[in-house]
């Protein structure tokens, strides 16, 4: 008896190892925005889930942001219906500013916010142990490029997890033209890129998606006639592997930090103990030690990480650093304490 054609094969075997960790009777949802990647990531998770026991469901997002929004996500929700997925969610989400809206990341990482947000919502209301997205390896490999031209760490360019918190990637090894395949096997029709066409205008306004518009159709391309078709897998590859090396750099950071710590509240450290750390261990003790002081990451830039770095290697008496979220840093006596806002720091510096 002939098998699945070898897409069908690829991406059920995909998700089936993404969720290997769970019991018969979890339930999970596909969050579908009914392009090409995420309908096939349904298709393939109504039929595993069938077989393993699974119980899985969706949730469409609906941004709002653009006229007929609401009957894209109808019509991606009624596929996912079709394909037997229970329950089925549609989100209407309010974007926060609206079209044009001016967040600090421009209204393309407020849709996104708003929508992990909801899809996090959306799982709890059903008690779901995983959320699935569809990013494939060309996202990936897009996503390495990107963050490559704005120079980046370690960490930056492992690029998207497989599985991180609630949220799956099953794809991330699959081509986006074999999601295509899925779709046209299963006889389902993808919305067309139903991200741009429901952001239009908004979207022209944010630079991270014109960046990665650029990326998608003239970067990458480029990168492919010079170098050939093996340089998407690679950069994909190269945030396997940068991933594996973060997870143990960040392991020996944990254990340095571990190591500094005088006392909890507030986080006091060692300064000569970081002090005689290999710096790309330190910084990332020092990163971690801003987030337990209150720091919020995504405002913690490597202006606040130079100067926390600057109080344990370069100290000349300088005065207390000030990091984001009202958290304030001072060397005093040997030892670097981290206040969170609102606690009174108290003396001066040693
Ligand atoms: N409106 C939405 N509702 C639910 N999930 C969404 C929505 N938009 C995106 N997602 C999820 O996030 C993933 C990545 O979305 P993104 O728009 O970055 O990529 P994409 O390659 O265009 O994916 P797709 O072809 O599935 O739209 C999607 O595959 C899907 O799992």
């Amino acid at each position: 008896m002939a098998g699945p054609p070898p897409d069908v094969a690829a991406a059920r075997s995909a998700v089936r190892t993404v969720l290997g960790d769970l019991p018969p009777g979890a339930r999970v949802l596909v969050a579908c925005s009914g392009g090409a990647d995420s309908l096939a990531l349904a298709a393939a998770t109504a039929f595993v889930a069938a077989r393993e026991g699974w119980q899985a469901g969706a949730v469409v997002v609906d941004h709002k942001l653009a006229p007929g929004s609401g009957e894209v996500a109808a019509r991606a929700a009624a596929q996912c219906r079709d394909l037997g997925l229970d329950p089925v969610l549609v989100r209407a989400v309010d974007v926060r500013g609206g079209p044009g809206g001016t967040g600090a990341g421009g209204p393309e990482a407020a849709a996104r916010s708003a929508r992990y947000d909801a899809l996090a919502e959306a799982a709890t209301a059903v008690g779901a142990a995983a959320v699935l997205l569809g990013h494939t390896l060309d996202d990936q490999a897009e996503t390495v490029l990107l963050r490559l031209a704005r120079g980046s760490g370690i960490r930056s360019l492992a690029a998207m997890a497989p599985v991180r918190g609630l949220l799956r990637r099953p794809f991330l090894g699959l081509r986006r033209e074999q999601t295509e395949a899925v779709c046209r096997a299963a006889g389902l029709e993808p919305a067309r890129d139903p991200g741009n066409a429901a952001d239009g205008p908004w979207r022209a306004a944010d630079g991270s998606a014109l960046r990665r518009a650029a990326v998608r159709e003239r970067a990458l391309p480029a990168l492919v006639a010079a170098l050939g078709p093996g340089v998407v897998p690679a950069l994909a590859r190269t945030a396997e592997q940068l991933r594996r090396d973060g997870d143990l750099l960040d392991a020996q950071a944990g254990a340095l930090l571990d190591g500094a710590v005088v006392a909890a509240a507030p986080l006091t450290l060692d300064a000569a103990t970081l002090a005689a750390a290999h710096p790309a261990l330190r910084s990332r003790a020092l990163r971690t030690a801003a987030l337990r002081a209150g720091a919020p990451p995504g405002a913690l830039a490597a202006v606040h990480l130079d100067a926390l770095e600057a109080l344990v290697t370069g100290f000349h008496g300088q005065g207390a650093v000030q990091l984001p979220g009202g958290v304030e840093a001072r060397r005093r006596c040997g030892r670097l304490a981290l206040h969170p806002a609102g606690t009174p720091p108290g003396g001066g510096t040693e």
